[in-house]
């Protein structure tokens, strides 16, 4: 347990020791698929987001933003018809949870977080309050958040749900997003959809028991004085639940950030990163091989978010019938074959405290985290001219150099240098790291 001045509840441990979770963007903007590849959010300039937005489960606010590439796409691909319609194409007809979720538990994942609601309104689930317009009753006609539920707690992993409480624009009926700078604007504040908005996520408490409640772009303001209130019924009804920071700082256990979007907030005992694989979160089909993370990036990615003391939130976006993207997939077996020798070096680990290694960018490339018992380094970008001789900055008298083994079971020589540690390992000079583990004294 450790404690988080955020909400001073002590986070659960599970939450901290998992690392690693999958999100799972999926809707009728799968429907679409599609967006321009701008670039990461926090890198792309705010003034050219929105009207080119890269998130593809944004597509019906882009096509509604006056000539927008989306809005061009929309009318010559699918005759500029209602949004609405996607979720009736919409038929999820391959969707095999136990599929996702096996190659998510391989992957290394220890939680999984589905939208059941995202901006534009259509829920997965009967939502109270929605009507047809959901899953079950229209489109795939399936309760895809309770098969999702099944599938993850069958295999032993955390289940959490996604809820965008601060916008809705469907039930908020609001003009277009512009700018971040006027997103007030397209969020709802009435009492009514506050209702709505509580009554669902109670119905989400009550329907899965979630463990991680995971709520986006805020709360509306008429609904945040009811927001105690669900907070304490979502930890009487999962004692180890954990509550992330976007309910308009009503409340938080941890703290997130999306790609290179508040940064500042990665701090402290327990925060989670989150990104797609891409630049979108919902499946993009515009998106090539030169947008996408690939398995080193995305292991470097969760082994330097480890080594400050983060999980990593990575999202996978289905297509409409169901199937995972096979270019996303792709870089998950690529995490899941480096995770089968290196799972012991990120699961339940802790940075090390400030000052005792230290990191390193460029060549080689280096990274730590610790156990009760060990110290793991993780080193990548050897250059091969050193004859994969490298020297790790420790604190002397930090590590054991007799004790040195690399975790896929290569050779690795270590002797205390005069700053450290001194490793000779050859097979160092691959992007992908690999994790050697030492004895603590
Ligand atoms: C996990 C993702 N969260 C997004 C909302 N993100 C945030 O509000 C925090 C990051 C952020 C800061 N400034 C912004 C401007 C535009 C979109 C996001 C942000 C969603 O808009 C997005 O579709 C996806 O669900």
């Amino acid at each position: 347990m450790n404690d988080f001045p955020q909400s001073g509840r002590p986070v659960p441990a599970w939450f901290t020791d998992a690392k690693f979770g999958i999100f799972v963007h999926w809707g009728a903007y799968s429907v679409s698929a599609w967006a321009e590849p701008t670039g990461e959010l926090g890198v792309v300039d705010p003034d050219v987001w929105f009207k080119h937005n890269p998130y593809a489960e944004w597509y019906w606010n882009t096509i509604r933003i006056e000539g927008s590439p989306a809005q061009e796409h929309h009318r010559t691909t699918h005759g500029g018809r209602p949004y609405d319609e996607f979720l009736d194409e919409w038929k999820a007809e391959l969707f095999d949870p136990a599929d996702w979720v096996e190659l998510f538990a391989r992957a290394g994942a220890r939680y999984v977080v589905p939208t059941t609601k995202h901006h534009d309104g259509i829920a997965l689930w009967d939502a109270p309050g929605t009507g047809i317009r959901n899953t079950v009753h229209r489109g795939p006609r399936r309760d895809l958040i309770a098969d999702l539920a099944a599938a993850v707690r069958a295999r032993d992993l955390r289940f959490g749900v996604y809820y965008s409480g601060g916008i809705d624009w469907y039930a908020g009926r609001r003009d277009p997003v512009l700018h971040e700078d006027r997103m007030d604007e397209g969020r709802p504040h009435e009492a009514a959809y506050a209702a709505y908005a509580h009554r669902q996520v109670i119905d989400l408490i009550d329907r899965h028991s979630p463990d991680v409640l995971w709520n986006d772009m805020g709360w509306p303001r008429a609904g945040q004085a009811d927001l105690p209130e669900l907070f304490s019924y979502y930890y009487a009804t999962v004692p180890e639940g954990v509550v992330n920071d976007r309910w308009d700082n009503a409340h938080a256990d941890y703290l997130t950030s999306e790609y290179e979007a508040d940064r500042a907030n990665e701090w402290g005992a327990c925060w989670e990163n989150t990104r797609g694989i891409g630049f979108s979160f919902g499946y993009n089909q515009t998106e090539g091989p030169e947008h996408l993370l690939d398995p080193a990036d995305a292991v470097r990615l969760l082994v330097d978010v480890v080594s400050r003391g983060g999980n990593l939130l990575l999202n996978v976006g289905p297509k409409a019938d169901g199937t995972l993207p096979q270019e996303q997939r792709a870089v998950l077996e690529g995490m899941a074959s480096w995770m089968a020798c290196h799972s012991e070096a990120v699961h339940a680990t802790r940075p090390l405290e400030s000052g005792s290694a230290d990191p390193h960018d460029g060549d080689p490339w280096v990274r730590w985290t610790r156990d009760e018992r060990h110290i793991y380094a993780f080193v990548a970008d050897v250059p091969d001219e050193a004859g994969g001789r490298v020297a790790l900055k420790t604190r002397p008298g930090l590590l054991d150099p007799d004790t040195a083994e690399r975790l896929d079971g290569d050779t690795v020589k270590a002797e205390a240098g005069p700053e450290g540690i001194h490793i000779t390992s050859a097979g160092l000079d691959t992007p992908l790291p690999t994790a050697i583990r030492f004895a603590t004294r």
